[in-house]
């Protein structure tokens, strides 16, 4: 797990402070973060009891840091202290001197426990007193004069303190509340709503001109430990030259297990430790990852149309599927219809594509797709996670039922009359599933509604080779050696997929490395 960017290399930061600080001691002139040269620092102080109680999850360090890095500026340590003045005072005074800006989140309200101001005030020597502009505001907000009401506290800020108005990026006017900075300390409200505002609006006071950070990302399936001497040998390779790697390990992501991230100020320098580290990499060990297929859905489906090959049965299959469902929103109306949606493979595959032709043909749809999910009474929590991870990825309004599929249709039926069809992820092999067509109308006995197939003639392995290709995420079960998922008390890892690790325990490959399709149900019961 070790990585550089952590390394203690005893560069020293460009911080203004830092370098003018003679009279302290060795401990504020030390740097523990590498950085590049050029390069701004940040700290970030987030002041509240809730969160040290474990209240409130604290977010507002995290948007920070995201935002920091874009604007070339180096975090260097986050702490979270609790509402104490004296504590505020020391953090604050440590953090002043070690890094070009400071942060504060939190503590700048009207009750009792807030007391940032005051802390910052004490960290500086300074006092605290009513800002005349603020008192104004607040006056007016607020319609007190009383100089002891809780409100008037907000203006009772460090002496010397300055105010600034930021400009509100929708309505060009500017704010009507200040941020209020001391120093190189700026005081953030904790919510992270007003936290946010604020930043964005007064962020480019911490932009820095000079420094752009760069970062590329190389995905390997390989255990780290097996890869660590290659990217250690990289690193320490390129440790002089402005190139700062990182090494994360990844126990659950079904496409690699470490991911390397390699960040530079000068791009060139990239390129050459990405072609060099991916040479050294063992063969086959680097994979083509998309960690956001959602956002190319629209170009990597509509790719496959314009691939000519008449030859390929898996490119005939998806170009099929897209025109089925192209033909399904011209039949019905989009709020007419749901895609069937229980986190099986076949609907995964179905769902992205669904997703790309309507966003195909309504790249700006408000309408949220709508999924019909019917839960039986012995669901995997692991198929419920990656459903509901499903609907808010692609931003699905789920019609839930649970029980009997057959019940579940009579009650949509009623409840949602203007369903008129269900686009399924049915294929022909599928049980008592060979006389269907892309387009055919459930059973006499069923609830009447039309079951849409765009999958109708696939492959088990087409499936896989669609969702692996575009780096689809899909329900863990599958990695763990189920290949089609019914409910927990009549489906089993497949036991053609079966082996015995080099540990003698017995383990089992994935789903999408079962050859002979023909067994994908060999784990069902039913
Ligand atoms: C929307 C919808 C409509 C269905 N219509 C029919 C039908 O008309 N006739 C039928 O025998 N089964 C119908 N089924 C049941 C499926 O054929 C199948 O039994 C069910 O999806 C379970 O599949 P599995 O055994 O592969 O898990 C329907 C299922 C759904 C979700
Ligand atoms: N409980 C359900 N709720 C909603 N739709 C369903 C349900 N069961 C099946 N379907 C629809 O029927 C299709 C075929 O079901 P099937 O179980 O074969 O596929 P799957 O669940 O997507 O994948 P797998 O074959 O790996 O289980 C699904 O893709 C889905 O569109
Ligand atoms: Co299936
Ligand atoms: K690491
Ligand atoms: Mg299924």
């Amino acid at each position: 797990m070790a990585s550089t960017e952590a390394s203690k290399s005893g560069m020293d930061t460009t911080n203004k402070q830092n370098s003018s600080s003679q009279n302290h001691s060795p401990l504020f002139k030390r740097s523990y973060c590498r950085t590049m040269s050029g390069q701004s620092t940040a700290g970030i102080i987030v002041i509240g009891d809730e969160i040290l109680k474990g209240q409130t999850l604290d977010t507002n360090s995290n948007f920070l840091c995201k935002k920091f890095f874009t604007l070339g500026v180096k975090v260097q340590k986050i702490s979270v202290i609790c509402d104490e003045v004296d504590a505020i005072a020391d953090e604050v005074a440590l953090f002043s001197e070690k890094f070009t800006h400071v942060i504060t989140s939190g503590g700048i309200g009207p009750t009792h426990d807030d007391m940032t101001f005051e802390g910052v005030a004490k960290a500086f020597g300074l006092k605290t007193e009513f800002h005349p502009e603020l008192v104004e505001r607040i006056t007016h907000w607020f319609h007190t004069t009383d100089m002891t009401s809780p409100e008037m506290k907000m203006a009772k800020i460090p002496e010397t303190s300055q105010l600034r108005f930021g400009i509100d990026p929708k309505t060009n006017k500017p704010s009507l509340y200040p941020l209020v900075s001391v120093r190189n300390v700026y005081l953030f409200p904790g919510i992270p709503n007003l936290l946010e505002k604020a930043f964005i609006m007064l962020g480019d006071i911490f932009q820095n001109p000079d420094v752009k950070f760069h970062t590329d990302t190389i995905y390997i399936d390989r255990d780290e430990a097996s890869i660590a001497s290659i990217i250690t040998d990289v690193a320490n390779r390129y440790k002089e030259d402005d190139v700062v790697i990182g090494s994360y390990p990844n126990l659950t992501n079904s496409y690699y297990k470490v991911k390397i991230t390699i960040e530079s100020t000068n791009p060139n320098k990239i390129q050459e430790v990405h072609k060099e580290m991916t040479e050294k990499m063992p063969e086959g060990s680097v994979v083509v990852y998309d960690l956001d297929p959602l956002h190319s859905a629209v170009q990597a489906v509509y790719s496959f149309m314009e691939n000519p090959n008449k030859d390929d049965q898996f490119i005939q299959c998806v170009q099929a599927a897209i025109r089925t469902i192209e033909t399904a929103l011209e039949k019905y109306s989009l709020t007419d219809i749901c895609i069937g949606f229980n986190g099986g493979k076949d609907c995964t595959a179905l769902l992205h594509l669904f997703y790309a032709v309507v966003k195909k043909k309504y790249p700006n749809l408000d309408l949220k797709l709508q999924a019909l999910y019917i839960r039986s009474r012995c669901r995997f929590p692991e198929v419920e996670k990656f459903v509901q991870l499903s609907r808010d990825r692609y931003n699905m309004e789920m019609l839930h039922y649970d029980g009997r599929i057959k019940e579940c249709l009579e009650t949509m039926a009623s409840d949602r009359p203007n369903i008129k069809a269900v686009i399924m992820g049915t294929r022909a092999t599928d049980p008592y599933s060979a006389h269907l067509e892309e387009f055919s109308m459930t059973d006499p006995n069923w609830p009447q509604v039309m079951r849409v197939n765009p999958m109708l003639h696939w492959q088990y392995s087409h499936v896989w080779q669609f969702i692996r290709q575009l780096s689809l995420p899909y329900c863990s079960l599958y990695d763990r050696g189920y290949t089609s998922l019914g409910s927990m008390d009549n489906t089993h890892p497949n036991p053609l997929l079966q082996y015995v690790d080099r540990r003698g325990v017995l383990t089992y490959k994935p789903a999408y490395m079962l050859e002979s399709g023909e067994h994908e149900r060999d784990g069902r019961n039913t």
